[in-house]
Order: structure tokens, then sequence, then C-alpha cells
């Protein structure tokens, strides 16, 4: 038998399953050996909220995606850890059959430059029965009408949709129509890979919104993965940042972006002129994100870049990967001092004493 998503409820309401990801670590074989890209990894995705999934390009986002469908490829593997989706199971450990009807079916996903991901010899609708096909959909009459009325939600004709080819549709259409197909199997677990890259912010914003109420008519839960905190401000209820592998803070949007703990997090927050209301606030973080190869072997990440380690460095900084502690309730940092209690800003003084 099909294992499906358990759909949970909230308020009275049937809203997608919630997903337990503990301890997840996935390494690519690299000719320095196998390295972890996303290490031990812990997040919960609470039913029927949308997650933002956020860092700099290389952080290990993508990765984390994959793993979500257990569809991370050769080099990579998955190392350690599970994925819990009610219903469904630890998602590592499915396979085969099972695997290949979760993915597409329970889990929908739209996958980085979904935009150009389409076949380009088929048509949207051939694609679209290609689907049912594989998936054994038996009324494929039902699934069309699925497609037209999820198009038509997302203020598309279906008919003129399902007859294009992919050269006939602009990248917000393709988006649209990659959430299309990510959803007419009724998926209760939508996964978005960088859904508006590319776009203009017209388009942007209107996927934005499109997203916001698919999730709300569909109860789904949803993971949207970016490098743009303003996306996560527009979209999510919950944020994860993530920086060389790891989850560096965690956290209800507003609260995180209004009071971030991590001084990751903070620099993120002011590159953005949009956030921080004022450009000439804005500031580029200095320095660039670590590859597979330069990610710190031993103590913090992210030391190499942080304002409040140059201007206080402490010792646990150096020798130990701070674990998450939880500052509150649902907001967690992984930073030392941050659990130590001390402001995510270093003193004045000891910042003059390490000049
Ligand atoms: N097939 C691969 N082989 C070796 N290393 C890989 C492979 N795919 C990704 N990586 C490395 O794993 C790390 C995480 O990559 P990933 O694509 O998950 O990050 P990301 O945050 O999604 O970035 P981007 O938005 O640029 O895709 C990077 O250092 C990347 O170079």
């Amino acid at each position: 038998m099909t294992a499906v998503t358990q759909p949970s409820e909230v308020d009275g309401k049937k809203v997608g399953p919630a997903v337990r990801i503990a301890d997840l670590t996935v390494a690519y074989r690299t000719p320095a050996g196998e390295l972890p890209a996303v290490s031990r990894i812990n997040l919960d995705l609470a039913p029927g909220s949308i997650t933002g999934l956020v860092g700099e390009s290389g952080s290990g986002k993508s990765t984390m995606a994959l793993a979500m469908l257990n569809a991370v490829q050769k080099p990579g593997r998955i190392t350690g850890g599970s994925i819990e989706i009610d219903g469904l199971g630890d998602v590592v450990s499915l396979a085969g059959r099972q695997l290949r009807e979760a993915r597409g079916g329970e889990i929908g996903y739209v996958f980085q430059a979904a935009q150009n991901s389409l076949n380009p010899l088929k048509t949207v609708g051939k694609q679209l029965l290609d689907l049912a096909r594989s998936h054994h959909v038996e009324d494929k009459r039902a699934l069309v009408r699925q497609a037209k009325d999820l198009l038509s939600r997302m203020g598309l004709s279906g008919d003129r949709v399902l007859d294009s080819y992919q050269h006939e549709l602009s990248g917000g259409m393709r988006q649209r129509v990659g959430i299309m197909l990510a959803l007419v199997l009724n998926a209760h677990l939508l996964v978005l890979d960088e859904p508006t890259t590319a776009l203009d912010m017209i388009s942007q914003s209107n996927i934005l919104s499109i997203i916001r109420d698919v999730h709300a008519e569909r109860g789904l839960t949803t993971l949207v993965v970016t490098h743009d905190i303003g996306v996560v401000a527009e979209v999510a209820d919950r944020v994860a940042v993530m920086y060389g592998g790891r989850l560096v803070e965690q956290g209800p949007t507003t609260e995180v972006l209004k009071n971030p703990k991590h001084p990751y997090t903070r620099g993120l927050i002011n590159a953005i002129p949009r956030l921080t209301g004022d450009p000439e606030v804005a500031q580029p973080l200095p320095g660039r994100p670590p590859t597979l190869g330069t990610i710190p072997k031993q103590g913090c990440v992210f030391r190499e870049r942080c304002a409040r380690y140059a201007a206080d460095p402490r010792e646990d900084c150096e020798t130990t990967d701070p674990s998450a502690s939880e500052i509150a309730p649902g907001r967690l940092v992984a930073c030392h001092p941050v659990a130590a209690g001390l402001p995510v800003e270093a003193a004045p003084e000891a910042a003059e004493e390490n000049r």
C-alpha cells in the first residue's frame, strides 16, 4: 500500500504534515575526501506553516531541499540523520516505488531554475500526462481539470498554458506551471527552491503572493529555500538561517528580523536596504562564504567573518562548533557568546582592546 502524508489539524482545519529533521548530515565526495555540505541539522516544520530556509550561495540549502525528497545525487549522499514526515515515515529510509511515489505525489517540489526545467520539446499538457503515467493516475480527465483549476487560481488560462511549449511562456508563467505540476497530484508538503530568482520585481511579488494563497487554500506545509532574506520576510512564518552547512538561527520570522541574535543573521539583514528601511544603513556582509573545502573543521564556521569575534575573540569560538541553544520558546541560536547571555555585538571596550 502507498503511504500518504498525514494531514494535521490546526484550529479545526486540515493542514499539511509535520516534518521533523533530526541530525541530518549530507556529504559530497570530493578529491579531498567526503566533505559535509549539511552538518547535523535539526529543523521542525510545523503543520500548515511556511518556513523560509535562507543563506548565501553554497551554504547547503539546495542540498537540504534535495534531502527532503531523498533525492541527493552522486557524488553526494545522506550520511546520517532522519527526516520524519507524518504518515510517510523517515524519507531517508524510503526507496524504490515508495520513494518515487512520495516525490511529486505526497511531496511537491519546484527545483531551482524551474523556469528552465520544463521539457522544451513537449507541451505542458503532454508533460502533465507524463506525470500522470509515472504516478499511475487513472482518472486523467480529473487531473487535467485539477491542473486547469490550479492554473486559473494563479491567474493563467489553463487551456492556453496546457497547449504551450516552454518558450511560449514568460519566466513568471513557467514558475507558476512548476507550482501547478508540484501540487496537481495533491501534495501536502511543498518544497520550493529559489522560487523567485531570475524574475523581475513585479513577477517576484506576484509569485510570492500566489505561494501564500495556494499554501493557505490547500493547507500545505511549505519550505521556501532562498538566498534573499527579503523573500523570507514576505512569505514565511518561520525562518531558518543556514551558514556553512549549519543552521545558525531559527525562529518566528518577525522576531528574527526585528531582533536577530546570530551575527550572521544580523549581517544578512543589514545588507538589505528594504529591510533596514534606510539605504544609507545597508552594508554588504564583508568576506565570502566558505566552500566545502574551506569550511573550518574546528570551532564556529562563521568566525572568520564575524564582527563579534573580530571584536572579542573567544576561545570556544575557535575550538568548539556551537550547538543550537533555545534562547526563548521556538527561538534557537548556535553562537557561543549568545548562549552565554552576551549581546550580539561586542561591548565597545572589548572591540577597542582588540582593534
Ligand atoms: N555535486 C556536487 N559535488 C560536490 N560538491 C557539491 C555538489 N553539489 C553541491 N556541492 C557543494 O555543496 C555545498 C552546498 O551546495 P548547495 O548547492 O546545497 O548550496 P546552496 O546554499 O543551495 O547554494 P546555491 O544557491 O548556490 O545552490 C557547496 O559548497 C557546493 O559547492
